[in-house]
């Protein structure tokens, strides 16, 4: 659960800089009270009465360094020279000793915190993704990072300093006047009183707003994304009416619940300002009729407590904007606090010297996993796999080929049993350097935006020009690349040119190569390709089935026919294991699936 000590901690590196510039912010907006000080004691110098005794004695001092006489001009020229002091020399000081380092700060931790984002994204694990969408998790960080850049510069140059004015005018009016302080300081402490009630409570609802906004947004994401089968289905008007249902849940919450609550308080507040001004007003004006109080005090205590109670306006501003940013704040660190899955890669740059080289020996010993507890998905599984080998997995949907495989790629642990490569338990390697020596074709290929060289190299880019020439031609991607205007140098993904998914599975198939992987996994698609992307990719498999230890999630028999081992998977066990052949001569679930694939239907 995140807390206001996190969003204080966002700014911690900066602390020391930061301590600063809040201390120069409050001193200047102290400064600044000198000038109704000085006019109300010019006011004293031409009305010939007194001034106050320090003053008197600066006057008197400058009048002996100088030499000049101590006339009412003089005097009148000292405090003009302090007014010319605390607002035309000040003015270009303070923005250098506080904007300056106000912004500085909101961008440097702006900086820093846009990347530990980026460092939890990719170390989150694949179940979150699962649960969260992409609007989700982009809503969040980016509402976020904006919030705590704005809010830094406002509370640290002006909140904070503005309080620490309201304290030092209190300060002043003490020393003039003691009653009106006392109504001064009562005044504050019940609007500021008023306020943070009602505050807390309405950042309660500010919280409820920002988790409808959160859903809405993911949903507006997902239309997106499943813009396809929202077309395919012709659900608009159904998906217009579930997000118009949305947007006029969070509109209840913002209109009567946040922005009601807002001008209620604001109307409270207004009304007791104003007649504490008007009260202020007949205490000093009663003060000065009997002489308690000279003309120039009466100017000064009545500037400065109507410039008190102006900045209750902004404070409170301040305050209710703060009030409405907190909910996202604490979220974005709800986020932040999520703990780093256990797949997580170490996210520094790996030398060359680190990498593995394994013969892509793999030995599943009593492996056994489940997502939830109490519903196994795997269980006692037992297979040997050797060296450059090609294995076929096979079984209906959800028996469990696919989390093998994220098992294999560490990406889950198994809960009981041990998944070694070349005699080593996986688990004791670097995970990231173990991972490089894997390498998937997933049925969806993910193609980036970018060159088709680009996507080729991802994820080597050492790779030569002839290593990429060499793994087109055996993936079969040159035919695709011959068709391309630009051949290697084609923009491809989201601004360029669309692959289809034939076109797609040889880029990943040629883009794996060029890993050179000890272990290639390959899901094949599912999705009917068109007999000549599927020919290709067939001849394109064929050539690489020996060279290195092959596992395919299988969906056509026609594959699955070249593999030494077809490994049957049902219910989360393995039923069945042998070649082609050998599962043809006795009756069992391959043998079913066969027969049915033969007659037309798909194998899973
Ligand atoms: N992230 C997850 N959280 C919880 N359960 C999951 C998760 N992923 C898969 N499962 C469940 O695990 C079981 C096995 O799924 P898996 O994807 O491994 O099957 P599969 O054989 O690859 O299926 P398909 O051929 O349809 O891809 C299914 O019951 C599925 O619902």
């Amino acid at each position: 659960m995140a807390t206001f000590k996190d969003i204080v901690n966002y700014y911690r590196p900066y602390h020391t800089i930061a301590i600063f510039s809040i201390a120069a912010a409050s001193i200047f907006e102290i400064v600044e009270l000198v000038v109704p000080y000085a006019i109300g004691q010019i006011l004293n110098v031409l009305s010939r009465q007194p001034v106050d005794k320090p003053v008197e004695s600066a006057i008197a001092l400058f009048a002996q360094v100088s030499g000049l006489p101590q006339n009412q001009l003089f005097s009148v020229g000292v405090l003009l020279g302090l007014i010319f002091v605390a607002t035309v020399v000040r003015a270009p000081i303070q923005l250098w000793t506080t904007w300056w380092f106000h912004w500085d700060i909101a961008l440097r931790s702006r900086r820093d915190r846009a990347r530990t984002t980026i460092e939890k994204i990719l170390t989150l694990p694949l179940e979150f993704y699962d649960e969260n969408n992409p609007g989700r998790i982009a809503g969040r960080v980016a509402r976020g990072l904006e919030n705590h850049t704005w809010t830094y510069p406002e509370i640290a140059g002006q909140l904070i300093p503005k309080l620490i004015r309201v304290l030092g005018i209190f300060v002043i009016i003490l020393l003039i006047e003691w009653r009106i302080a006392l109504l001064f300081l009562v005044s504050f402490v019940v609007i500021l009183g008023i306020s943070l009630k009602d505050l807390k409570q309405l950042t309660e609802q500010e919280r409820k707003l920002d988790k409808y906004m959160e859903n809405t947004q993911s949903r507006t994401s997902e239309l997106v994304t499943n813009i396809k089968t929202v077309k395919a289905f012709a659900t608009e008007a159904q998906e217009l009416k579930r997000q118009r249902q949305r947007l006029n849940r969070e509109f209840k919450v913002v209109e009567y619940r946040i922005h009601l609550g807002y001008i209620k308080l604001a109307t409270w507040q207004k009304t007791i300002v104003q007649f504490c001004v008007f009260v202020v007003l007949g205490l000093t004006l009663t003060a000065t009729l009997s002489g308690e109080i000279s003309l120039g005090h009466f100017v000064t205590t009545l500037t400065i407590s109507n410039m008190a109670y102006a900045e209750m306006e902004p404070i409170n501003n301040l305050a209710e904007i703060f009030a409405r940013r907190y909910a996202s704040m604490l979220r974005f660190h709800e986020l932040m606090q999520e703990p780093t899955g256990s797949d997580a890669a170490s996210l520094a740059v790996s030398s060359s010297a680190d990498t593995y080289s394994f013969t892509g020996k793999l030995e599943l010993v009593n492996v056994s996993f489940a997502y939830e507890p109490e519903l196994p998905v795997l269980q006692d599984i037992n297979l040997l796999i050797e060296p450059n080998q090609t294995v076929a997995l096979v079984g209906r949907s959800g028996s469990g080929k696919s989390t093998l495989v994220k098992l294999l790629f560490r990406y889950f642990e198994p809960s009981s049993g041990q998944i070694l490569i070349d005699g080593q338990d996986i688990r004791s390697l670097d995970v990231a350097n173990y991972r490089r020596r894997l390498a998937i074709v997933h049925q969806e290929v993910d193609v980036f935006n970018g060159t088709l060289l680009d996507n080729l190299t991802y994820g080597n880019r050492q790779a030569t020009f002839a290593q990429v020439q060499e793994a087109c031609r055996i993936a079969r991607v040159d035919e695709v690349i011959g068709q391309l205007s630009d051949g290697y140098y084609t923009v491809v993904g989201e601004r360029g040119v669309r692959l289809s998914g034939g076109q797609r599975q040889r880029l990943g198939i040629a883009r794996s190569l060029l890993v050179n992987p000890d272990v290639l996994i390959f899901d094949e698609a599912t999705s009917s390709l068109d007999y000549e992307s599927e020919r290709s990719i067939q001849l394109a498999m064929r050539s690489i089935l020996g060279t290195r230890t092959t596992i395919i999630i299988a969906h056509r028999l026609s594959t699955v026919r070249e593999a030494d081992k077809i490994v049957v998977l049902d219910r989360g066990k393995i039923v069945e294991v042998g070649s082609h052949a050998e599962l043809l001569r006795h009756p069992g679930i391959y043998r079913r699936l066969h027969s049915l694939q033969e007659t037309g239907e798909l194998l899973s």
